[in-house]
């Protein structure tokens, strides 16, 4: 099948066309800066993305179209069809993922225009989430919050970590459901989950995907009463969201939310980009050591996405806290420009390290694929 995969983020929109009997990518393309300049907003950069499918792929038909869905809440825990109800519920949990879910609705209302009669299918990234114990998903605040607003845990990333976890086992030579440890996806939104048997027992975000790793942008892990204090100050709801989902992170310390931008400039010598990278690899650190313990001894640590498949000196900066749990970093072997699935510990490391180059668009065409052949069967 030829499915068209749209990945919607805040201010991009990646896409690519796959083949997924032949898994080949046919095409794929990144519409940046939306609400900037020529590209206002979803709507525009959609028309565009079609117009660029449209002149790769020449008469060849789409299939269907897969959408990574960043929150899918307590009700999606699997891929789904999507019509016009599903659509609205996607929208509806926008206040959950403000900087993801209403491009994701957007962007299948403007698939639905551009691609008449296509079916659609939405990925959700909390799905792989599903097997979270209450004890790691349940807050200590009063229970009617969790009923009435559906106040938890949630995690995401989950497209992106079921497929690398795969991967890793079978590198380790076991089969999934055999795997336990820890995977670290590192992108421009960043968190890091706890595999027992496979399946994810804790993960950093929660809510939202504003918690647990300090980002480019977000803050991670505060203590709530910042809000509190600050609201008596006189801060809005929508400057305290901005404030902590679009100007905290690695940007609000370091002056740079992009992690090659922000490297350049510690080593050149600023000190507050060094600070920067030291606060955000000493956080993920300490994740690490309590998925540790999570998973009662793990025995892979994965690296995964923009960051952790590229920047090495990072790695090795996480890894140097973890001396005491027996991680030992092979030096050579982290500095290797290699993409491919590797292992970059020694080999009388306690715990295996691995860096596993993530694909959430080929994930998101399987379950697509999958998804409407399905139905077809019903
Ligand atoms: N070669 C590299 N060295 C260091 N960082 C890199 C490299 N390539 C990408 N990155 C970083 O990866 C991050 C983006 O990761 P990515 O997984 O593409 O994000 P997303 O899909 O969430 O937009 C950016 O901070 C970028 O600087
Ligand atoms: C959930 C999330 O943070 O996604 P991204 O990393 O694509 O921003
Ligand atoms: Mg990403």
């Amino acid at each position: 099948m030829l499915i068209l995969v749209v990945n919607s983020g805040s201010s991009s929109l990646k896409y690519q066309v796959r083949d997924t009997d032949t898994r080949e990518v046919l095409a794929k393309g990144l519409i940046a800066r939306i609400g900037e300049g020529d590209v206002p907003d979803h709507h525009t950069a959609m028309l565009l993305l079609s117009e660029q499918v449209r002149d790769a792929m020449g008469d060849k038909r789409i299939d269907a179209v897969g959408h990574r869905v960043v929150h899918g809440g307590e009700r999606f825990s699997q891929p789904v069809l999507v019509d016009n109800e599903i659509t609205r519920a996607i929208e509806r949990l926008s206040p959950l993922a403000p900087l993801h879910n209403p491009a994701s609705a957007m962007g299948i209302r403007a698939v639905a225009e551009q691609y008449p009669g296509v079916p659609q299918v939405a990925v959700f990234d909390t799905a792989f989430h599903r097997t979270l114990p209450e004890r790691a998903w349940r807050y200590a605040i009063p229970q009617t919050l969790y009923r009435r607003y559906g106040i938890r845990r949630y995690g995401f990333h989950g497209t992106s970590c079921a497929y690398v976890s795969e991967i890793a086992a079978g590198f380790l030579g076991i089969p999934v459901d055999r795997f336990d440890g820890i995977v670290a996806h590192l992108g421009n939104g960043a968190s890091v989950t706890a595999l027992k048997e496979g399946r994810s027992i804790d993960t950093s975000m929660g809510f939202t995907p504003l918690a647990g790793l300090v980002m480019g942008t977000r803050s991670g892990d505060i203590d709530p009463s910042v809000l509190v204090f600050l609201e008596r100050e006189g801060y809005t709801a929508e400057e305290l969201d901005d404030l902590l989902n679009r100007e905290s992170g690695l940007l609000a310390l370091g002056g740079a939310a992009d992690m090659r931008e922000l490297t350049a400039e510690a080593d050149g010598g600023n000190g507050q980009a060094e600070l920067a990278l030291e606060i955000s690899a000493y956080r993920l650190a300490k994740y690490i050591g309590a998925y540790h313990v999570a998973v009662d001894g793990a025995k892979a640590i994965v690296f995964t996405a923009g960051i952790g498949e590229n920047d090495d000196p990072y790695r090795a900066r996480v890894l140097k806290h973890l001396g005491a749990l027996g991680v030992r970093l092979d030096e050579e072997a982290n500095a290797s420009p290699s993409k491919d699935t590797r292992r970059i510990s020694t080999a009388d490391s306690a715990i295996e390290v691995l860096v596993v180059p993530t694909d959430e668009e080929e994930a998101i065409a399987e379950a697509t694929a999958e998804t409407v052949l399905a139905a077809g069967r019903e």
